[in-house]
């Protein structure tokens, strides 16, 4: 049986990077960046006066208390019509370029002017030359990698692209993922179950999450335990990137999704991994370097089908889209309790995180009942990672999967 670390990796050496396309840069938040974006110009584009104030030579000031000349005034969005000279300064507004010949800004609180003579200005201090002023280039060079490829489109990203690329952006396209949720046992949200039922919470869970991870979900709804249902609707599942199967995926009689996955000519690469919750994961690949499908068996539990999904079905569509090198795991969280691990699998177990006073972060596992148990998943907000076989005192540290 394979370990977390391995079968991570085996998903990540078969997930192979989606088509690129260009769209809009508001559309692709949380996507990845699939090329660096560059400046084509210089940022500032002139030199720009950071205060409201007057645009004056420092050397004027070196003096200290000096009375200038103000030539013009200059707002933003406009330029200056002629050059400062010594003696000489010019209203300025924030964001306006400094006119030729200046080369600090003094702010209007640090000015006075006479109600008599309107036409000139005391400046009360010496001026540092290059005050209130950012110059030309010296926040971006032209040519230079503002963001990098694989970068996470978030809001100040949004913002930087439509600086720089007319606010498009060119990412992996979202990937699409079909979802069927098998069973005989299973009914629908608004069907009272009958005896032995339960209601589909798997389904519309993982579509939760695939849409969280950025994906385009296509619903194939419950199917039942059945060879010809199951057959049609993996074969419809098998048209999108990744085809996500709940239950059936262990040794009961009616657990037909490996044995239907192969008859379908889909590649099994592992079956089983040693955690807890989650060992009947089966994962496989339809389809070489072409358009190919990858396929998650989730266990039927829906705490595992939730486990398994946060690790490896995360994990495959981060690689689908560029999102490299995100690993599930934070470490560092400080445990609040003591906590024993018997199982020979190491357990991800739902815990609360939080902030701790002075710094740092404090893990407390919750008191879980097991691989049927939502209901307390839904106070996590982490999976506390314990190694098989395991004692863990109050205060070590541990490290989680952030759900
Ligand atoms: N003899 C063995 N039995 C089991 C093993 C094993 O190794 N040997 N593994 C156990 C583990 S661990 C798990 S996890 C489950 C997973 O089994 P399946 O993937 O085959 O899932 P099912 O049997 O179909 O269902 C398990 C459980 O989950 C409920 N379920 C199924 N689908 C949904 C859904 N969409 N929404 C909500 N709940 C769902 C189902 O009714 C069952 O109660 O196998 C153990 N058995
Ligand atoms: O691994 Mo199963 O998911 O323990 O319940």
């Amino acid at each position: 049986m394979l370990s977390v670390t391995e079968a991570l990796e085996e998903v990540s050496r078969h997930a192979f990077r989606l088509p690129t396309q260009e769209c809009l840069a508001i559309e692709a938040m949380g996507m990845a960046l699939a090329e660096d974006v560059i400046s084509p110009v210089e940022s500032p584009a002139f030199d720009k006066a950071m205060m409201d104030g007057f645009a004056l030579i420092a050397a004027d000031t070196d003096h200290g208390n000096v009375n200038l000349e103000i030539v013009e005034e200059i707002t933003a969005g406009n330029t200056a019509s002629e050059a400062i000279e010594s003696g000489q300064a010019a209203r300025i507004m924030t964001g306006a370029p400094l006119p030729p010949g200046a080369d600090s800004v003094i702010m209007v609180e640090d000015t006075q002017i006479d109600s008599e003579n309107v036409d000139r200005v005391q400046i009360l201090q010496q001026v540092k030359r290059g005050s209130h002023v950012l110059k030309k280039g010296e926040l971006l060079s032209k040519g230079q990698v503002v963001i990098p490829a694989g970068s996470i489109i978030r809001p100040v990203e949004v913002g930087i692209l439509s600086d720089f690329t007319g606010a498009k952006a060119l990412v992996h396209r979202r990937p699409t993922v079909a979802i069927i949720s098998t069973g005989d046992e299973l009914v629908g949200p608004n069907i009272e179950p009958g005896p032995g039922q339960i209601r589909n919470t798997n389904g519309p869970m993982l579509e939760a999450m695939a849409i969280e991870a950025g994906a385009v979900v296509k619903q194939l709804g419950i199917v039942r335990d059945n060879r010809d249902e199951l057959s049609a609707a993996i074969a419809e599942g098998l048209e999108a990137d990744v085809l996500l199967i709940s239950g059936g995926m262990s040794v009961g009689v009616k657990d037909l999704g490996p044995s239907l996955l192969a008859e379908q000519g889909v590649e099994k690469i592992f079956h089983k991994v040693k955690l807890k919750p989650g060992k009947p994961l089966w994962f496989g690949k339809q389809g070489g370097t072409d358009n190919p499908t990858l396929v998650f068996g989730l266990p039927g539990n829906p705490a595992s089908s939730l486990v398994c999904f946060h690790l490896f079905v995360r994990t495959a569509l981060n690689e689908l889209v560029g999102r490299s090198n995100v690993s599930p795991f934070v470490s560092g969280f400080l445990l609040t309790r003591d906590f024993v691990n018997p199982g020979n699998r190491p357990v991800f177990f739902p815990a609360f995180a939080s902030r701790k006073e002075g710094g740092g972060a404090t893990i407390a596992p919750l008191n879980w009942k097991g691989s049927a148990d939502l209901a307390t998943l839904a106070q996590a907000n982490a999976l506390a990672c314990f190694e098989e076989n395991s004692q863990y005192e109050a205060g070590q540290f541990v490290s989680a999967v952030m759900v």
